[in-house]
This record gives C-alpha cells, sequence and structure tokens, in this order.
C-alpha cells in the first residue's frame, strides 16, 4: 500500500537541463506576436533577409568569444528566425480571417527588436552553458521533457507550440 506523501511529486524531479534554453526560445517566439503586429498593415515584409543576417553575424560573433562553435550557433538560430516567422505568418493568416481579431495597436519594430537582441543574447549564453547537455544520448529526451514544461508554464497555444517545436531540432548535436 502506498504510503501518502512519498509518490515522487513533478517538482521533485531534477530540472530538465535544457529548461533555460527551451524557456529562452519561447521567450523569443512570444516577440513575433509584437514583430507581427508592428508589421501588420505596413509594407514591412515577414521576412527580412538583411536583418536575419544581422542576427545571424551577430550570434556567430557572440559564439566565438564565449567558446561555443559558431557555425553550430547559426544553424540553431536558422531554426529560431524560421519559427518566430512561423508565428508570424500565423498569426497574419488568424488576422486575414478574423478581422476583428487583428491588432489595435502598433508596437515600434525597433523596440521590439532590442528586445529581441537581448533574448538571443541570453539564448546563445544558455547554448554556450548546455554545450555539454547538448551532445549526450539524453539530450533529445532532456529536449522533450522541457518543451513540455515550457509548453504548460507558458500557456503556449498551438500556433506558439507548433512553433517552439519548429525551434528545437538543431539544438541536440547527434
Ligand atoms: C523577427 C522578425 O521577423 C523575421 C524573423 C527574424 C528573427 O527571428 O530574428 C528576423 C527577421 C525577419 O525575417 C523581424 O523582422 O525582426
Amino acid at each position: 500500500v502506498p504510503v501518502s506523501g512519498t509518490a515522487a511529486a513533478p517538482h521533485a524531479t531534477a530540472p530538465a537541463a535544457l529548461h533555460p534554453v527551451v524557456e529562452l526560445a519561447s521567450e523569443r517566439l512570444a516577440t513575433a506576436d509584437l514583430v507581427a503586429a508592428a508589421k501588420w498593415g505596413t509594407d514591412s515584409p515577414i521576412d527580412d533577409p538583411a536583418r536575419e543576417q544581422q542576427v545571424l553575424d551577430n550570434v556567430a560573433a557572440q559564439a566565438q568569444q564565449l567558446g561555443a562553435d559558431p557555425d553550430e550557433i547559426r544553424v540553431i538560430f536558422r531554426d529560431q528566425i524560421e519559427a518566430n516567422k512561423t508565428v508570424q505568418r500565423g498569426l497574419f493568416q488568424r488576422w486575414t480571417d478574423h478581422p476583428d481579431q487583428a491588432p489595435t495597436t502598433k508596437p515600434d519594430l525597433s523596440v521590439v527588436r532590442q528586445e529581441i537582441n537581448r533574448i538571443t543574447s541570453a539564448l546563445v549564453q544558455s547554448l554556450a552553458d548546455t554545450s555539454e547537455d547538448r551532445g549526450t544520448f539524453a539530450c533529445r529526451p532532456e529536449l522533450a521533457l522541457a518543451a513540455f514544461q515550457v509548453r504548460y508554464e507558458n500557456h503556449l497555444d498551438g500556433l506558439h507550440t507548433r512553433a517552439l517545436v519548429r525551434a528545437l531540432p538543431s539544438v541536440c548535436r547527434d
């Protein structure tokens, strides 16, 4: 007969090593709502190759400084960018189909990009900190566990969950 109080509670288990990486990827995706609102009804396209190049060059430079592999970090950020555009496209579709759901205020894109830069930098740091975890057999299960936790904690909807899954495949090194 199980004794009350001995069952392992979820919070009693070790925190997923990759939780910070997934949390920051999720925070970066949350900015896509603001980016989409900034671009909606303007000439600014969802795809901005010049800005993407800037982001990729910045993360590679930061990786180099941290002793991480710049090419690996670049590949991971190509996925962060694709995931961000997945959210923007999903929202544009939603607002086209349901104009009543479209945003009524327009954030300043350059201000939103400053916030993206801060999250990007924290994510590069977190990727550098978890370099070893990202190379073991446990990486994919740890990543999946962290993704479930973050989806729950951040109340992600279907679109943001799909985008988070799109953001993560290159995080593990195998
Ligand atoms: C987020 C933006 O939209 C897209 C996604 C980017 C990103 O994830 O960093 C960069 C440029 C755009 O292609 C943006 O324009 O800033």
